[in-house]
């Protein structure tokens, strides 16, 4: 198994809150994949964003693409199934927010979604060795997570080249997702260190044309 076709998650954390609905769907129009759902609980991280009720609120809207949910929350467990019911497609969260890593990947899958683990830039990926084959997606963090808008931490390429191997080692379909300061100009070496799927917020929001952002980023990923 090797790489998986590419996604691009536009991170609607930057996206204008006022008008959620409609630039989340302008951002899918303009050729988006999944949409990036950051979640934080200013515990785990420094910040206060979005919970179910915004996300099922987008399902009423009418936003049918699948919907990637990033869990900045500690504890992580109790909100998972509301996320799983308000219509999340896949929910990741931070084994540092999780007593017991491999019950909350399982009770992400009871409550019928896909299940990503997400490492911080300073997190050792040591509990990968046992949980890599019952995950649909490994979070590899490019910023220490909390705020849109930071600058790409390049020691993240060597921690995606490390995944890449596991994941092609032991054959499995994993997602190999990266999230933090990607850009048109960073991308093709983001991909080139084993990324498939590609999250990114300020690059495609705060651009004038969401369109030619992230066909930039596409003829980059190559
Ligand atoms: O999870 C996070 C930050 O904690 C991200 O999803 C950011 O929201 C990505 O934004 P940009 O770095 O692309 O602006
Ligand atoms: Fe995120």
């Amino acid at each position: 198994m090797s790489k998986q076709s590419p996604i691009i998650a536009p991170s609607i954390l930057a996206a204008d809150f006022a008008r959620l609905g409609e630039d989340t769907a302008a951002a899918l129009a303009a050729g988006a994949d999944w949409v990036h759902f950051d979640v934080m609980d200013n515990h785990y991280v420094p910040n206060l964003t979005m919970g179910p009720m915004a996300l099922s609120a987008l399902r009423k809207y009418g936003i049918a693409a699948p919907i990637d949910v990033h869990l900045m929350v500690k504890p992580v467990d109790r909100i998972v199934p509301d996320f799983a019911k308000a219509g999340a497609t896949l929910v990741s969260f931070h084994p540092e927010a999780s007593e017991h890593v491999d019950r909350t990947i399982g009770l992400i899958k009871d409550s019928g979604c896909q299940a990503g683990l997400v490492f911080n830039p300073a997190t050792s990926l040591d509990c990968l060795d046992y949980v890599l084959d019952k995950l649909d997606l490994v979070l590899i963090m490019s910023v220490n997570p909390g705020f849109g808008g930071q600058k790409f931490i390049p020691m993240a390429l060597e921690k995606l080249r490390r995944v890449r191997r596991m994941i092609d080692e032991r054959g499995l379909p994993v997602r190999l997702e990266v999230d933090g300061g990607v850009t048109a100009e960073n991308i093709g070496a983001i991909a080139a260190a084993g990324a498939d799927t590609f999250v990114a917020g300020s690059a495609i929001f705060h651009a004038k044309d969401y369109r030619a952002e992230i066909a930039a980023m596409r003829a980059a990923i190559g």
